[in-house]
């Protein structure tokens, strides 16, 4: 998963118009704390979905994850709408962490997600990965992305502090990112 990550890292390092490394050095990904949850879902027999985990984002910089059976995760998009995710057999969901939105000020986004069940027959069970920056990484938003029309839109903190701020509760994670957020002077 390592070279994955740093492959990762390389194209979004690209993308982003930067060295092929910028990300490896700057997120310290050759120390970089990776943690694994592992969820399971009970069957449910309701029509109309109950919440198997509320919506929230994951910390770090990408998270990967694998599940058993297909359905349940459903991601929040850009206008407004649940989408259900699909991921066919065999294929790793790769989903992006709040430090990557963080570290580029809102350019690449944590998106937020949950888990509905649906009407589900069995278990489901599935792994996530978070896999973040070292512990003693500083993230704040990097002055290239800060310009006039763009004010830095978090604070900076250590991984380490950004964790324990959430109580290295991973499930509360979107409370991270909103205590990260810089209120906004209108
Ligand atoms: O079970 C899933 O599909 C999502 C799990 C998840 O979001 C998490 O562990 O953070
Ligand atoms: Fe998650």
């Amino acid at each position: 998963m390592h070279e994955v990550e740093l492959g990762l890292a390389k194209a979004i390092s690209t993308t982003l118009g930067y060295e092929e490394t910028y990300i490896e050095k700057e997120f310290k990904l050759e120390a970089g704390f990776d943690v694994a949850t592992l969820n399971l879902y009970p069957p449910s027999l309701q029509s109309k979905g109950s919440t198997g985990l509320a919506e929230h984002t994951d910390p770090g910089f990408f998270v990967p994850l694998i599940q058993d059976v297909n359905g349940g995760l459903q991601v929040l998009s850009h206008k407004g709408n649940w989408i259900t995710v699909n991921i066919p057999r065999n294929t790793i969901f790769i989903g992006i962490g709040d430090h990557l939105e963080i570290l580029t000020n809102g350019k690449y986004k944590s998106h937020i997600h949950q888990v509905i069940l649906d009407n589900n027959e069995v278990n489901r069970i599935s792994m996530a990965t978070l896999h973040g920056p070292s512990l003693d990484t500083f993230v704040a938003p990097a002055p290239g992305f800060i310009n006039d029309s763009h004010p830095p839109t978090y604070r900076g903190m250590t991984y380490k502090e950004s964790l324990e701020l959430n109580g290295f509760d991973e499930i509360d994670v979107q409370s991270s990112l909103t205590q990260l957020q810089m209120p906004l002077s209108l």
